[in-house]
């Protein structure tokens, strides 16, 4: 069986964690790239109706909040037809003999098999066209405000479907398209050129269906979604349901409306199964929710720690900012779920994403080739630039304390000088320098000679690079940051229309639809194979204080709580609401930037760009300051507490990442830097 279980027809894409290639006071020991497999990928505790269908339960009214995804999967394996069995439906399996049923050309091309192109194409090879063939499953996920539901489908489904639909709609239907699987390309020729993979092209069939007034409500169409025993699933989003309650619920008026009682989370609402990371602050697991069975990634942060680091204030505007781009949507920026907090722990409930992080792919493959580098520098572009159209900008707050990732900083932070959003483009400089070549620009052991290389140094590159990329960099590097790529009155579009990104469809890469050249591989829902080891192999378990936090501590962290769902229950309509004051707090934000000019002008992508797929997102964190190898080194495997595993990094001065002895990381910067977010704290 093939290790990669999960494959995506729709594009792979990054998210981005705005705290981290951001420079916030927290430090970045562990960049993230975190793929993509979307955490309900895996079966959560769903409602499966194991006897009969159960109708397809969504009205399709309110198609403002409706989503529609498809995503390829691979299937049982089933012996490819042979070709006199394509005339004698009699002498072949089941699957085979569904193929033949379909018995067209057209069919067999949608197979996501090379071999059954060969045999569109030659005669002469008809042994090879016996060989065993994997039929292409494909995952519909459909969610409104209320719901999701879970499909599984082949493309005879669709052929089936889409022969209904053909004879109850003779005039009027989205046609299928023509579908011969190859999947959107990112190959590097001159640059690159893409292609819409099978599944891209059935999502966009399916929300065609789906979004037409007179097929929404066909037969033929809740017969194709229904629920199906064995895989099929739905599950509400307000707690999980029984399966006596949703089928009392399909059966009700569809304007019936289930409201869960409010409910205050707690610690004790998961279950804690691995420990995925640790940060500057706190630990994180992956994490599953016991009621609905979904996976998290929650971050525990001990107060006990918050409070001996006096981080009190980049803990509550790590919250803040999270909580803030949850107002929004945006395919790159991560969704905070919850944050609670009882007498030890911060909380926060963010998506998990269990594709691993940019540091660990970093430090197995040393750097990227040029698709990935370009593909992940795209998305990390339009996550800065909805960031800095939110007004989340970079503060300092203290100067004598700072955990962040030293080699990312901009020139101007380092000399203290004022700085602002361009920070933002030079440590994107950075980071694709070092995706590009496996080192940053201006690195030394020795974090006093970096940051004297950072503000002295030229910017040399080695042999074998694109020009554009170097031309790029060489844009976002620039010391002056009234000369740097993205700081001038076109803000941002003058990074998208460098030649570096000619033959990227900006509009393409927003909506996902660029497959992505890398995607790590996942076997099963809880396969942790793209985290680190050295995390991964230690007890999740929270570490406990070891001494009580007083009283007028505990009141430090008043306020911490907030809840996405609990949001979108009281109101149907925030986001929009919300929209309108987050464009005020942007352009406040703005005004303040004198030299950027008209930035508002330059933003592409507006509040009204209400879809987000969070199918096959991948979260994005930029590469920092990495505990991890060093852990590996000190204490590999050792159950020790946050506390200690703190104090033992933050006593180490230098740390090693990645394979190689070329990426070593620093911390302890005497500076603060703190990203907030203009209107909400300061
Ligand atoms: N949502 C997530 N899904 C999957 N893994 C995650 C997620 N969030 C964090 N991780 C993992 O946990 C690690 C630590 O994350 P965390 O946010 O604590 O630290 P950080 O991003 O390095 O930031 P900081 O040091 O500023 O706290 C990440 O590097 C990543 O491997």
């Amino acid at each position: 069986m093939s290790r990669s279980i999960y494959k995506f027809g729709t594009p792979w894409s990054v998210t981005l964690r705005p705290r981290r290639l951001f420079q916030k006071s927290g430090a970045s020991r562990r960049g993230s790239v975190v793929g993509a497999l979307t955490h309900f990928m895996g079966k959560p505790s769903s409602i499966t109706s194991r006897n009969s269908r159960i109708e397809f339960p969504f009205t399709l009214d309110d198609q403002e909040n409706l989503r529609v995804a498809v995503q390829e999967q691979t299937g049982q394996v089933t012996q490819l037809p042979q070709p006199d069995s394509l005339e004698n439906p009699d002498s072949s399996n089941g699957s085979a003999t569904s193929l033949r049923k379909k018995g067209s050309r057209k069919f067999l091309s949608f197979s996501n098999i090379a071999n059954i192109n060969n045999n569109k194409n030659s005669n002469s090879s008809t042994s090879k066209k016996q060989k065993t063939l994997v039929p292409t499953t494909f995952m519909i996920t459909i969610e409104d405000k209320n719901q999701i539901l879970c499909i599984f489908r082949q493309i005879s489904d669709f052929i089936d479907f889409d022969q209904q639909l053909r004879i109850e709609f003779p005039k009027f239907r989205p046609t299928l398209p023509s579908l011969d699987d190859r999947r959107k390309s990112f190959i590097l020729t001159k640059h690159f050129f893409f292609r819409k993979s099978t599944a891209e092209k059935l999502e966009s069939y399916l929300r065609k269906v789906v979004g037409d007034s007179n097929l929404k409500n066909s037969p033929s169409l809740r017969e194709f979604l229904s629920v199906r025993p064995e895989k099929d699933y739905i599950r509400w989003k307000n707690g999980a349901l029984n399966k006596q309650t949703l089928e009392n619920r399909v059966c009700a008026s569809s304007s019936s409306r289930i409201h869960s009682k409010p409910h205050k989370p707690s610690i004790d609402d998961y279950e804690l199964m691995k420990v995925l990371g640790k940060g500057c602050m706190g630990k994180v697991f992956l994490s599953r929710e016991k009621s609905t069975n979904r996976l998290y990634a929650l971050k525990a942060i001990s107060k006990e720690w918050v409070i001996y680091r006096q981080e009190t204030d980049h803990t509550k505007t790590e919250r803040d900012i999270l909580a803030a781009v949850t107002t929004i949507t945006h395919p790159f920026i991560i969704r905070l779920r919850d944050s609670f907090q009882d007498n030890n722990h911060l909380f926060l409930v963010l998506d998990y994403y269990p594709g691993g992080d940019i540091a660990t792919q970093l430090a197995k493959w040393h750097k990227f080739d040029d698709a990935r580098c370009l593909f992940y520098a795209a998305e990390i572009i339009l996550g800065i630039e909805e960031l800095h159209r939110l007004g989340i900008v970079y503060r300092i707050l203290d100067t004598n304390t700072f955990c962040g990732t030293a080699e990312y900083l901009a020139p101007e932070i380092i000399r203290a000088e004022d700085y602002s959003y361009p920070v933002d483009w030079w440590s994107l400089g950075t980071l694709m320098y070092e995706m590009m070549t496996g080192i940053t620009p201006f690195w030394a052991e020795d974090q006093n000679r970096m940051y004297q290389r950072v503000l002295e140094d030229e910017l040399e590159f080695p042999d074998g690079m694109l020009q554009e990329a170097m031309s790029l960099l060489h844009g976002l590097l620039q010391r002056d940051y009234r000369n740097r790529l993205g700081c001038g009155p076109n803000g941002s579009m003058e990074i998208k229309t460098h030649p570096y990104f000619d033959y990227v469809d900006w509009d393409d890469v927003y909506h996902k639809r660029i497959c992505s050249p890398y995607i790590p591989t996942i076997d099963h829902e809880t396969d942790l194979q793209n985290f680190d080891d050295t995390f991964v192999r230690m007890s999740p378990k929270l570490s406990m204080p070891k001494q009580e936090i007083s009283p007028s501590m505990q009141q430090h962290f008043a306020g911490y709580s907030f809840s996405d769902k609990r949001k979108m229950l009281r109101s149907k309509s925030s986001s929009r609401v919300k929209s309108n004051v987050d464009r005020k707090s942007v352009s406040s934000s703005l005004a303040g930037i004198q030299s950027h000019g008209n930035r508002t002008s330059v933003y592409q992508h507006g509040y009204d760009q209400s879809y987000h797929d969070d199918y096959s997102e991948m979260l994005y964190h930029h590469r920092g300051v990495d505990i991890a190898s060093d852990n590996k080194h000190s204490r590999c495997g050792d159950d020790i507490s946050e506390f200690e595993l703190d104090q033992n990094c933050y006593n180490r001065y230098t740390v090693t990442a990645g394979e190689s002895n070329k990426n070593h990381h620093h911390f302890q910067n005497p500076r603060v830097s703190q990203y907030t977010l203009d209107g909400l704290w300061h």
